[in-house]
């Protein structure tokens, strides 16, 4: 069995496999401030009470603070309905970005099912949890009902092996969109595995699943180990559900047979990589594009915002400073991580360097709050899409790398890897 089918058996308490629909009850479901409104519009059509209130969650992060008056109203509906279901979970003060906030708070474990009404909700595959992104009427509908239906996913493969230590899960994830392109994937699984991914921390991990969409990817799946129980147990999961958890845990054996592809690559002697205009998929060696001028630079987003992001960034703008022709944003994807951040020195180094920080959240990653681009104007991200207009400006174009490369191509003003 593949990992998907594996999850979803285990939940359904009988087994299934690609190709089967299936109805299923839904362990967690989220909305944000882009989405929730027009989620509470479709559940509304259908019933007047939320089949959980424990079991959602609300993250305010695509525009916060509110930057228009449009964004504002949109979050007075959902803090109204917030209040009239008693809805347990919700982060609405900036507290950070949905995807980062699931799991950090605790709420993401391996072998459930959650859904969520941004196509990013994929990244929470990292724990060996089967989600994915819903449109906001079939959230209406998860939330009136706790149910929602699937056809069970074929799956890619991706063994990545070797060890490199200037290759980062960004260029690995970058590396797979290339060899898989941005609908290789649809509706289908990623489910990566093989030593060089074993060896990558959570926040890494996520990064991976974080961008199975962009190749059409239903789900990105890595199976539950050793790093993903350190990391519930920091992130407040009781001794005693972790145990469980283990007692419960799902592996598989690689069965060739069982997918529609196998993708196999070894990093050893891999370039890093970036993707340049207008797609994810559009991935070159970095030899490739090497002295490219950039106006404008940002590390964050749910893709690049984690503390070891920003760690890896800080040590290499440490007592340097922002080449005079670009710009640098930095925003962590979490309060929490900002507050590590200001506790470990990294927000000194940024502020110093020339950086401007801005408050947690999506910030300029898809060109709705800040950060906005100008005409003919360059940006360097460690976000997860490129599409053109995408940072707000349609005459304006993005590339994606990993946030060493853009630290290292904030001092030069140019791309490079040196
Ligand atoms: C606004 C939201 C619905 C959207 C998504 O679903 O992914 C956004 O987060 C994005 O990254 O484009
Ligand atoms: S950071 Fe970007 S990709 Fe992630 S949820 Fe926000 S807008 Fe979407």
């Amino acid at each position: 069995m593949t990992l998907a089918e594996a999850i979803l058996s285990k939940k359904l308490g009988k087994n299934v496999y690609a190709k089967d629909s299936v109805e299923i009850d839904v362990d967690l479901a989220m909305t944000h401030d882009g989405t929730t409104p027009l989620t509470v519009k479709a559940f509304e059509e259908i019933s007047d009470r939320v089949f959980d209130n424990k079991k959602i969650v609300i993250v305010f992060d695509h525009n916060i603070p509110a930057n228009t008056s449009k964004a504002a109203n949109m979050q007075i509906i959902t803090r109204d309905f917030i209040k009239k279901h008693d809805i347990k979970n919700y982060y609405l003060d900036g507290e950070g970005i949905c995807h980062q906030i699931l799991p950090e708070k605790g709420h993401v474990k391996p072998n459930m099912v959650i859904v969520g009404a941004d196509s990013h909700t994929c990244t929470h595959g990292a724990f060996g949890a089967f989600a994915t992104g819903f449109g906001a009427s079939d959230m209406g509908y998860v939330y009136a009902t706790g149910k929602t239906w699937f056809r069970v996913p074929e799956t890619i493969r991706v063994n990545v092996t070797g060890k490199n230590e200037n290759i980062s899960g960004k260029d690995i994830v970058l590396k797979t969109c290339k060899e898989v392109g941005r609908s290789g994937a649809t509706y289908m699984a990623l489910e990566y595995g093989g030593s060089a991914v074993k060896a990558l921390n959570m926040d890494e991990r996520m990064v991976l699943c974080n961008m199975a969409i962009e190749m059409g990817g239903k789900v990105g799946l890595i199976e539950a180990d050793h790093t993903t129980y350190d990391y519930l147990k920091n992130a407040g999961v009781s001794n005693q559900e972790i145990a469980e958890l283990q007692r419960n845990k799902i592996s598989i054996t690689e069965n060739e047979e069982t997918y529609f592809k196998t993708v196999e690559f070894d990093i050893t002697d891999m370039e890093e990589q970036v993707a340049c205009p207008h797609h994810p998929d559009n991935v070159k060696g970095i030899s490739e594009v090497l002295g490219t001028p950039i106006d404008q630079i940002f590390i964050g987003s749910c893709t690049n915002g984690h503390i070891g992001d920003l760690r890896i960034a800080a040590k290499i703008l440490k007592g340097k400073s922002i080449n005079k022709n670009t710009r640098l944003i930095v925003i962590p994807a979490s309060k929490s991580i900002l507050k590590q951040a200001l506790n470990e020195g990294l927000i000194d180094i940024f502020v110093d360097f020339g950086a401007l920080i801005c408050a947690p959240g999506c910030g300029p990653c898809l060109g709705a709050h800040e950060g906005v681009l100008g005409d003919g104007e360059v940006c360097l991200a460690t976000t997860n899409r490129n599409f053109k207009g995408r940072m707000g400006n349609i005459n304006s174009e993005v590339y994606l790398s990993s946030p060493a490369i853009a630290a290292k191509s904030a001092i030069k003003g140019h791309i490079t890897n040196e």
